[in-house]
Parts: C-alpha cells; sequence; structure tokens
C-alpha cells in the first residue's frame, strides 16, 4: 500500500534527528511513542540543558512526524483526485492513486482496479535509506537549520527497504511464510547480512541492545551450530488481571527455557534471530546438540559426522566444486536467480564481515530484488519445503525450526531485561480462541505431514523429539478433558458410576497423577518466575481453550486429512481503533458468539446441574452419605473454578462486576436443586421417600452411596 511506504518514507526522514538523539543522551526505550509517554523523570543524571533542549526539540518533531502520518491517507486521496482530474479521466476509467513525484503507484490503489487491488498487483522494491558506510560519521555541529549538536555522535542509519512482493490471483502466496522467504531472498540481493531478525507487524524493539544480546549466542565459542537465537514474546495492552492468560508465562518462562537445556527452543514466529545460511538447508558443522542436563544423551549421536563442513568458499573441496557446487542442495531449487544463488557462498563465509564487498544498491540490483519477489519465483524449488520458511501449516514457525533441529542444528533462548520485543495480543475472548485454535490446528497439520516429529532424523536430541510431540499433538488432550469435565457431574444425575468402589491402585495412581501435578507446580512457579496467580490463570485458559479451540482444531484437521479440504484463517485482529483514553481493555467486554464457545458452556452447566442434583439427593434423603457426595461435588467446582474466567467474558459489560458469575451460577444451582426435589417423576418412581418400589430403584440405591468418583 502506498500509505504504508509514504509511511515509512516518513518513519525514515524522523530517524535522522531521533536516532542520533537517541545515541546522543542513550535514550531508552527506543521507540518514540513509548518513550514520550514514561511516567518517571526523564531529566535524572542527565546533563541538564543540552538534553532539555534536545529533548523539547526532538518532541516537537516527533508530534509533527506524527501529525504528517495521520494527515497522509488524506494527502494521497486529494493529491491522486488532482492527478487523475488533470489527466481529464472519464467516467468508468480506473482512478489511479499517485505517488508524490508525480508517478502511478505500482501496487494497491485506494479504488482498486486491475493489477493493482490486493492479490493482484506488481512487485515493488524502494530503497528508503540506501547502506551506511563501513566507518563512523559525525553529525554536523548545531546551526541554524539543525538545533541538534551532533558533532560527536555517530550519524550513520541502517538500510531501509520498502519491499511488497507481487501478488496475482491463481498463484498460492503462502501467507507469512510466502512473505518471509521473498523477503529473504530480496535482502539476500540488497545486503546480504549473515544473520536476519524476525518481528511480527504488531511487534516493536524495546531494548536497544536486543540483537547485540542474541549475537553473542551466534558469535560466541562454540556458537557456529546454533542457528537461531529465540527471544520470549512479550506484550503491552492486556488487562491487568491478564483473564485469558495472553502473556503465556508458563510457555515463554518455563517451556521453552526449559527446552533450552536439550537443544533450544522452538521458534515461535517472532523475536528470533536466524543464522541466514540455515534457511538455505545447510548443515551445521558439528552436531553437538547435547545441552547442559543430558550432554551424552544428545551427543551419542555422530559427534564427528562433519568434519569442518566445506561452508567456506575458500576451503579447497569448495574450491573445486565451484562457487554453486557446494551448496546443500541443487542450484536449481533456489530458483532462477543467479544473482541471489551468487549471495549464498558470501553468507556461508564463517566470517561474514570479511567477506562482505559493500553491496550497493543500484538499478540493476533493484531489478534483481523485484525479481526474486515474483509470484511465479518458487515454482519447481525447494522453496517452502527444504530451504526458507516451511508452507502446508498455518503454524509455519514451528516446523521451520523444527526442520532445523533434525539437520542438527542448535537455538538458544535470549531472556533479558528490559525486554528485547514487546507485541500486542487480543484480549477479546473470541479473537483469542481463534487464535489458539489457529495454534493448535496448524500444530495438528505438522503432525499429520512428513514433518511429524516420530519420524524426524536421529539428529533430533531424544528428549527435544519428545517436546515436538507434545507441541504437535496437545491439541487432542481436548478428547480426554471433555471426559474428565462432563461424565463425574452427569453420574450425578444418572446415579451411574464408573468407579464403584475405589482400590488401592486407584488411590497409588491418583496419588502419583497429583504428585506429578504439583512438583511441575512448584518447578514453574518457583523456578521459571511465574506467579502463583499466573500459573492459575494459565491453567484456567488451558480447561478453556481445550474444551473449545482445541476440540475444534481436531475435528478441523481430521475433516482436512481425510476430505482433503484446505483450511484458511484470519489474522488475529490488532488493537481496535476504539476510545483508548476512556478503557484502554473495552475490547474485553465486547461479546462476539462462535461456535467455540458452545462446549464450554454446556460443561459449566452439567457442572452446575451435576452437583445441584447430588445436593438435592442428599437434602432429599435419596443419598445419605453426604461427605462422600462432596468429594465430587468440589470436582465439579474444581471445574467451574477453571472456567470462570470463560463465564465472565460470556456475560460482556456485566461481567465486569466480579460477583455477577458467582451469583449467576448460584441461580442456577439453586433452580435445579428445588426442581429436582419438586418434581418427582424425574428422580423415578417414589425416590422422595427412599425409593423402596421398584426393584430399579432399589438396585440403584446400595451402589450410589459408595461411588461419587470418577477421577478414572
Ligand atoms: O499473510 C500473512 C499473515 C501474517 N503475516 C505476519 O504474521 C504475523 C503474525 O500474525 P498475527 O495475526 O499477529 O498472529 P499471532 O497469533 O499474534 O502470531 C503468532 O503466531 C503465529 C503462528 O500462528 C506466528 O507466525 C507469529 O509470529 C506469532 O506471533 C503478523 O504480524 C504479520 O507480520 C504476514 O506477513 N502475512
Ligand atoms: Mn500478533
Amino acid at each position: 500500500m502506498l500509505l504504508t511506504y509514504e509511511a515509512m518514507a516518513e518513519a525514515a526522514k524522523f530517524a535522522t534527528v531521533w536516532v542520533p538523539f537517541c545515541r546522543k543522551h542513550g535514550i531508552e526505550p527506543r521507540g518514540p511513542e513509548s518513550y514520550f509517554e514514561l511516567k518517571s523523570h526523564p531529566y535524572m543524571g542527565r546533563s541538564q540543558e543540552d538534553f532539555v533542549n534536545d529533548r523539547r526539540r526532538v518532541r516537537r518533531d516527533y508530534d509533527e512526524f506524527k501529525a504528517r502520518i495521520n494527515g497522509l491517507e488524506n494527502d494521497i486521496r486529494q493529491r491522486s483526485d488532482a492527478y487523475n482530474a488533470a489527466r481529464g479521466l472519464k467516467d468508468g476509467e480506473p482512478r489511479a492513486t499517485w505517488m508524490a513525484d508525480g508517478t502511478q503507484w505500482e501496487g494497491t490503489w485506494v479504488e482498486p482496479s486491475e493489477n493493482h487491488r490486493k492479490g493482484d498487483h506488481a512487485g515493488i522494491v524502494l530503497v528508503l535509506l540506501n547502506h551506511p558506510s563501513h566507518s563512523r560519521q559525525l553529525g554536523p555541529p548545531a546551526s541554524a537549520d539543525n538545533p541538534l549538536d551532533l558533532s560527536m555522535v555517530d550519524v550513520r542509519l541502517p538500510m531501509l527497504v520498502y519491499v511488497s512482493r507481487e501478488k496475482r490471483p491463481g498463484h498460492n502466496h503462502q501467507k507469512k511464510a510466502g512473505a518471509m522467504n521473498a523477503l529473504t531472498r530480496c535482502s539476500a540481493v540488497l545486503s546480504n547480512s549473515p544473520f536476519i531478525l524476525n518481528l511480527d507487524c504488531d511487534h516493536y524493539i524495546n531494548n536497544s541492545q536486543a540483537l547485540r544480546a542474541g549475537i553473542c549466542f551466534m558469535l560466541g565459542r562454540d556458537s557456529d551450530t546454533v542457528a537461531f537465537v529465540q527471544f520470549p514474546q512479550r506484550f503491552e495492552g492486556v488487562d491487568p488481571t491478564d483473564l485469558y492468560a495472553n502473556h503465556n508465562r508458563i510457555f515463554f518462562d518455563g517451556t521453552l527455557r526449559a527446552l533450552d537445556g536439550m537443544q533450544g527452543p522452538i521458534y515461535v514466529g517472532t523475536g528470533c534471530l536466524f543464522r541466514r545460511i540455515t534457511l538455505y538447508g545447510f548443515d551445521p558443522p558439528r552436531i553437538n546438540v547435547g545441552g547442559p542436563c543430558f550432554p551424552s544423551l544428545g551427543g551419542m549421536f555422530a559427534k564427528t559426522k562433519y568434519e569442518k563442513p566445506g561452508l567456506e568458499l575458500t576451503t579447497k573441496a569448495a574450491v573445486a566444486k565451484g562457487k554453486h557446487g557446494f551448496l546443500p542442495m541443487p542450484k536449481k531449487s533456489y530458483g532462477k536467480s543467479d544473482a541471489f544463488a551468487d549471495t549464498i557462498p558470501m553468507a556461508s563465509h564463517p566470517s561474514p564481515f570479511a567477506a562482505a564487498a559493500a553491496v550497493v544498491a543500484e538499478e540493476a540490483t533493484i531489478a534483481e530484488a523485484v525479481a526474486v519477489c515474483a509470484a511465479a519465483y518458487e515454482k519447481k524449488t525447494g522453496w517452502g519445503s527444504d530451504i526458507g520458511w516451511v508452507y502446508g501449516t498455518v503454524t509455519e514457525d514451528v516446523v521451520t525450526g523444527y526442520r532445523m533441529h533434525i539437520k542438527g542444528w542448535r537455538s538458544r533462548y535470549c531472556s533479558i531485561y528490559p525486554h528485547a520485543f514487546i507485541g500486542t495480543a487480543p484480549i477479546n475472548l473470541t479473537e483469542r480462541l481463534f487464535q489458539v485454535l489457529r495454534w493448535s490446528t496448524g500444530s495438528l497439520e505438522i503432525f499429520f505431514s512428513r514433518n511429524n516429529p516420530l519420524f524426524g532424523s536421529t539428529f533430533l536430541h531424544p528428549l527435544q523429539r519428545v517436546a515436538y510431540i507434545n507441541i504437535t499433538t496437545y491439541p487432542f488432550t481436548a478428547i480426554f478433558l471433555i471426559f474428565y469435565t462432563t461424565v463425574p457431574a452427569l453420574s450425578f444425575v444418572t446415579g451411574h458410576f464408573i468407579v464403584q468402589r475405589p482400590t488401592t491402585m486407584f488411590y497409588v495412581y491418583l496419588a502419583i497423577v497429583l504428585g506429578t501435578l504439583l512438583i511441575l507446580a512448584v518447578l514453574e512457579v518457583k523456578w521459571a518466575g511465574v506467579t502463583v496467580f499466573e500459573w492459575f490463570r494459565n491453567g484456567q485458559f488451558w480447561m478453556t481453550a481445550s474444551c473449545s479451540a482445541y476440540l475444534a482444531a481436531v475435528c478441523q484437521v481430521l475433516v482436512k486429512v481425510v476430505f482433503r479440504r484446505d483450511i484458511s484463517f484470519k489474522l488475529t485482529s490488532k488493537q481496535p481503533a476504539g476510545d483508548e483514553k476512556k478503557d484502554p481493555y473495552a475490547d474485553l467486554y465486547v461479546v462476539r458468539w462462535t461456535w467455540l464457545m458452545v462446549t464450554p458452556i454446556i460443561i459449566i452447566l452439567v457442572n452446575i446441574i451435576g452437583s445441584a442434583v447430588a445436593f438435592a439427593k442428599v437434602l432429599d434423603g435419596e443419598w445419605t452419605h453426604w461427605l462422600k457426595v462432596a468429594g465430587g461435588v468440589f470436582f465439579n467446582f474444581w471445574v467451574l473454578f477453571h472456567l470462570y474466567p470463560f463465564a465472565k467474558g460470556i456475560l460482556g459489560r456485566h461481567g465486569k462486576t466480579p460477583v455477577v458469575v458467582l451469583v449467576w451460577w448460584a441461580f442456577t444451582f439453586v433452580i435445579t436443586a428445588v426442581l429436582y426435589i419438586n418434581i418427582p417423576h424425574i428422580h423415578g418412581p417414589g425416590g422422595k421417600h427412599g425409593g423402596a418400589i421398584g426393584k430399579h430403584g432399589a438396585a440403584h440405591h446400595g451402589k450410589k452411596f459408595d461411588g461419587y468418583y470418577l477421577w478414572p
């Protein structure tokens, strides 16, 4: 979109002031919006006058910059109208969108028309900021049109390029994975940096040292086997009590960190630093996937399989094979561009900086960059299967990292404070459920693909394989969970119990399961630094997601596997443009109905009704051993406790009042109990008076007292 391009152009212009200002005064965070919103006193410990003046000046520039951005949409429209009017367009002729320099925009037009609409437009590569020089470049001293004294500050800016890949109807553009692959080729031609940082569009850099921290894991001793460095995802804009566990603390601070002790964390799609050549399908120079916990276990495979592979162009073997001969895949799997293939040996040089000749973005280079973004570029190549981000699943991240791990590459986890990157998360229940539906569907898609971790190569650390099996099968927990959360409550209504009289084995089994859970909980809270409250939130949302989204994912993927139907998805909606000043969490209380909500609602009802019936049966004298019933009722309440955030969510604005959910639940409970007691035919003939009449009733009676246990 032209709007994106012009916004980037404005940002590039503002950066010439902002970046030197940040370097001069050590500003943190580097996002101007977050920086100017800081509550803490910004003057502390800084040489007063110079800083205050600079800050005031930059603040003004920033406000003007924001105003210009907000006006862009209008500017573009007016400018285009003027150009179109000057051209004397007739009715029905397409109304072009015009760039500021008086040329027609090659991408999507404000009024879409042929070749200029979403999914049907040319590829565009526009260089906003060119390569910086290799050496330091000091700025000018203060002057009339440049009030900041930058004579002691390096004013270089990194290269900045706008890329929009070609889109044509009838081509599968492979969503994000396809976008990343096009960008990878494009950047290879333009700059070919040996490392690639990947961030989602809803993320920003919050700690200017993040890149340096990540690179340490790539350049350190013995680090040449590290394929990528994954940072935990952190979010802002999440409601303070994190109703739907958007922060995902257990996953980021427990699971990912634990994986660091084996072969390394999985790739989660954003906040990840890649070694470029791993994306091209290269093998690691050595296999040393042991990690600190189980070195011998991981290292038992072919430790010396690769003695210094021919990664360097300069080795005799590589020279003998020729420039392209040493690629891990036949040259044609990389596509038609020779210019792109030529960049690969450079990127794989062990000391890339020594080898990198300064690339200059001139016309021929840019034409090549456009060519590698063509819609048909990947036809009959290895892109999306053996090279680059992997296609065929909506969670391209997990499978892309997996394919590196099975080659024997390692990955590292890098958590720093202040958080490296910050993104946004969907706080609306429906959005959140759909997000989890997408993740769980994607995971299952991997399980039912050629990338099933059961069959991955033996270079995969054994425990890492277990982790990958977990990551690709977890949605199946839905089936068991639905059973656990409904059958015990239903047993109260029907009077049939699965476990009639608990055996010793039953108790032993129960103790083992509970003990394991407890150990896990202690580990997670003590060692991952997750608070008990966050731990409960994670449990609560796990149950909500499992009985709704996971279940739907299982059904969806089974349909895909059996009927070969493709699954389509929409993006997680970004923060709504509502009145954020009034209530930043307004979206939390918006109720948007979806089928995903049906199962949790049924489970809530079943559990309330189950406990109410049990209660009524005791009151009624039908069951006399009420203490035994209490165990089962407690279990029902335990289920309800987990679904509390969900219940709050579906009540919308009413859910804002804390007790409202409980009032509803109590109401349902009482109504059910009263109905049960007063409508005799519900509980069978003669039930009210001890049920001595029918054979049927009596037969039940004896058993009921023993068996409220339902935990198989
Ligand atoms: O056609 C597409 C779709 C998505 N994206 C990018 O993908 C990102 C992730 O999409 P989002 O809607 O924000 O989904 P989330 O659920 O927040 O994403 C998480 O889960 C995804 C896997 O399902 C990963 O790809 C993401 O990196 C990870 O943050 C977006 O920011 C875009 O940058 C594209 O470039 N093209
Ligand atoms: Mn996102």
